[in-house]
């Protein structure tokens, strides 16, 4: 499905009911399946949240993640130590090509039996789970958190619990503190010191219902929106001042373009005033990647030079996103330069028409360029994308007065 995209509006102003963070709830499903007195309230309703538990919930031995990253990173540790049961992991063309190597060897140095179906390092991959006694594992750390979050969430089901000892530097260091607090929160013990993370045992957990604060990367698209617009008032629900979310860190950033963000009791509202925007923006995102395409789109939108760091992450995400990001910029006129963990955008004035952006099956390429429907109509391929994470996302958009029509 391609869209077309355009709004005229100068005053932008709505209510947006967004469901719970797909990180948390990835977390917290499988500590389901390892736990199930476990009960999860305001679950994502997103495609990789569905996948995962689909996937735990199935019998099969062949297991399809399609593009859920983060599900296919966990999956393999939880199979791994799932005695007696022998799995077949794989997922969409991509994801064949997202690396887990790492996670792999990790989890063969437990003990694991684990072997490549076609390419040495790659899904699809064959789980024979086994029973896992190591008491510690190292591992390098920056590369992606992801692996040892799948590590910290089987730990307190392997009988002596698991000391990871991180190698390097790390890298997304706010997911493998949510995973911490997600075990701690369920009633484990667990420590994250220096390069150590420590989880003991647990055997089982009480009864309880653990919430889930709603998803900060897709709030990231509303506070895109209010930046672009030359007034806005947002309210988003629901969301907490102390968030487990390394992205709620967009609340700070955006004051850099007159966004500014209050929290209420369950919501945020975000206001934008007249006159206010930046001369230049730089980030280092190593701690919020997936927040990158929103912003270098915000830049791109209002004519502001921008230099982000820290994204060695994103050429093994759904897409290569530093790759992606050039070249559909470029498509509206402005010039981007590349390394290997930075993006600077130098931005033109005017922009390109007729654009068409391609999403290659990246959800966050379609959101992030979607605000800048404000400034220039254009349109996006396959848009239904955005279902990976936020299957609600175009309705939600035309909440706020955008065309979105099918060409
Ligand atoms: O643990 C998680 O839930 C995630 C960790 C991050 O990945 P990396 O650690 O690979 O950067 C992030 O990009 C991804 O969307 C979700
Ligand atoms: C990178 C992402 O997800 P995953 O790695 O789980 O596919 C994302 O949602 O931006």
């Amino acid at each position: 499905m391609n869209l077309k995209i355009s709004n005229t509006k100068k005053h932008l102003s709505g209510n947006i009911k967004i469901t719970g963070s797909k990180s948390e709830s990835n977390r917290l499903l499988i500590l389901q399946a390892l736990y199930p007195g476990l009960k999860i309230s305001n679950l994502s309703n997103s495609d990789d949240s569905h996948y995962l538990q689909k996937a735990l919930e199935s019998e099969d031995e062949l297991i399809d993640i399609h593009h859920a990253g983060t599900a296919m990173r966990f999956l393999t540790a939880y199979f791994s130590a799932l005695e007696g049961r022998e799995v077949v992991l794989t997922g969409s063309k991509r994801m064949t090509e997202r690396p887990v190597k790492l996670l792999v060897d990790a989890l063969k140095k437990m003990g694991a039996d684990i072997s490549y179906e076609k390419n040495e390092g790659y899904p699809p991959i064959r789980i024979r789970g086994k029973k896992l006694e190591a008491k510690t594992v190292s591992l390098e750390a920056n590369i992606s958190s992801q692996y040892i979050s799948a590590l910290m969430l089987i730990a307190p089901s392997l009988p002596n619990g698991l000391e990871i000892n991180l190698e390097g530097k790390i890298t997304s260091t706010p997911y493998i503190k949510m995973t911490l607090e997600i075990l701690q929160r369920a009633g484990i013990t667990g420590a994250f010191k220096g390069n150590t993370i420590k989880v003991e045992p647990a055997e089982q957990l009480v009864e309880q219902t653990l919430a889930v604060e709603s998803d900060w990367s897709s709030a990231s698209y509303y506070y895109s929106l209010a930046a672009i617009s030359e007034s806005a008032e947002l309210k988003l629900s629901t969301y907490r001042k102390t968030s487990l979310q390394g992205d709620s860190c967009l609340a700070e950033i955006y004051k850099q373009f007159g966004v500014s963000t209050t929290y209420r009791e369950d919501y945020v509202l975000l206001e934008k005033r007249p006159g206010s925007k930046p001369k230049r923006i730089e980030e280092n995102l190593q701690n919020s990647p997936d927040i990158a395409q929103t912003i270098a789109v915000t830049c791109l939108a209002l004519n502001v030079p921008c230099y982000l760091t820290g994204l060695h992450t994103l050429k093994i995400k759904e897409t290569d996103r530093l790759v992606a990001l050039k070249t559909e910029i470029e498509k509206f006129g402005s010039r981007v330069e590349v390394t290997q963990d930075s993006l600077e955008l130098f931005p033109q004035e005017n922009f390109s028409k007729n654009v068409s952006v391609a999403t290659y099956n990246d959800h966050r390429m379609a959101m992030a360029f979607a605000p800048l429907g404000l400034k220039v109509p254009f349109e996006i391929k396959d848009a239904d994308v955005v279902s990976k994470s936020y299957p609600g996302f175009w309705e939600d958009f035309q909440k706020l007065n955008f065309e979105v029509e099918k060409p």
